[in-house]
């Protein structure tokens, strides 16, 4: 599946990830009101609108980019229905061909990552038969727990050819509280980058481990330690757009190779319609908002790349 992703980033010249984040207020009313209409003010109502949205958002998106993050966070709001939405939307996605990112964000002790690992990239067997329950490409992980909280993750992923990214240097203003702590005289993230590091080394895809991390946008000078401690991981930056991050700030998340990074914005494309910038489109317009700020978002990082190399 790594491989996969640097072909499409090749293919596609965006190392660009849209994250399907759909709060119901992002939601244009045409959508919340024809799905309430059709389910009712309900939690299926919620579900049918977020997926109604995705879709168009997708359609308007996917031959621009490689991968998209669905967070699972907005669809677990609404109980059943909400993961119902999920996982119709991971299943359009891959019937477009793209790259699906779980944001789950899951670890825990060994026993229990390995059913997360198993209903999120391996496989369930219930009597004799085998399934895939949700399905995605990778999913986020914490690592706080330690090895043998991440192993049984890896090791679903070596069966499978999936994939990871382990949370390094998070992008939220508290990421330093635990995440900056000096241990050792070194902070805890060059820590934890680290073990990414030796991690990856046992997971290789052809010329990039299938273990990546997540490191914000909003610390690129963090990031630019990160991307010489881990040279052979995949960066996840969240952070861009809505965070603040920019493609100026991303250039150094990046190897030589012009790979090794894949910048996620979800607010900043899905709600693009509700920016000044792309406010002309109109809410009956959003998807067509999003497929420019996804153009925009290509320009930026790739304009910031070129003038780096
Ligand atoms: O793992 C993530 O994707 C993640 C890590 C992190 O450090 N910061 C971060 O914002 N994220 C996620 O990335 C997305 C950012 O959304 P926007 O700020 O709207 O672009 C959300 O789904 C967050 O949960």
């Amino acid at each position: 599946m790594i491989n996969k992703l640097t072909v499409k980033i090749q293919k596609t010249h965006a190392p660009i990830v849209v994250g399907l984040d759909p709060m119901l207020d992002y939601i244009p009313e045409h959508i919340q009101k024809k799905a309430f209409q059709e389910k009712g003010e309900t939690l299926e109502g919620a579900a049918e609108a977020i997926w109604q949205f995705n879709k168009e958002i997708v359609d308007y998106t996917w031959d621009l980019i490689p991968a998209v993050k669905p967070q699972i966070a907005m669809y677990e709001q609404f109980g059943i229905p909400g993961l119902a939405a999920f996982k119709k939307t991971v299943d359009y996605c891959h019937e477009k061909d793209l790259v699906v990112i779980g944001d789950v964000k899951r670890g825990d002790i060994g026993s229990t990552s390995a059913a997360y690992a198993a209903g999120h990239i391996g496989t369930v067997t219930v009597g004799s038969q085998a399934y895939h329950p949700f399905d995605e490409d990778f999913i986020t992980v914490n690592p706080y727990l330690g090895t043998d909280g991440v192993k049984p993750f890896a090791e679903v992923c070596r069966k499978e050819q999936k994939g990871l990214f382990i949370l390094v240097k998070t992008s939220n203003p508290s990421s330093g509280e635990f995440q900056d702590r000096l241990i050792d005289g070194r902070p805890l993230y060059e820590h934890v980058g680290e073990k990414v590091a030796q991690w990856s080394a046992e997971c290789m895809g052809e010329s990039y481990s299938y273990i990546g991390a997540v490191v914000g946008a909003t610390y690129p000078e963090m990031g630019k330690v990160l991307r010489k401690i881990m040279p052979k991981s995949y960066i996840l930056v969240p952070g861009y757009g809505a965070q603040g991050g920019k493609g100026a700030d991303l250039v150094h998340f990046f190897n030589e190779d012009g790979l090794g990074a894949i910048v996620n914005s979800s607010r900043g494309i899905i709600a693009a319609y509700k920016q000044e910038a792309y406010a002309k489109f109109g809410p009956e317009h959003f998807g067509e908002a999003s497929r420019a700020a996804v153009e925009d978002m290509r320009k930026d990082i790739d304009g910031a790349l070129q003038s780096a190399l």
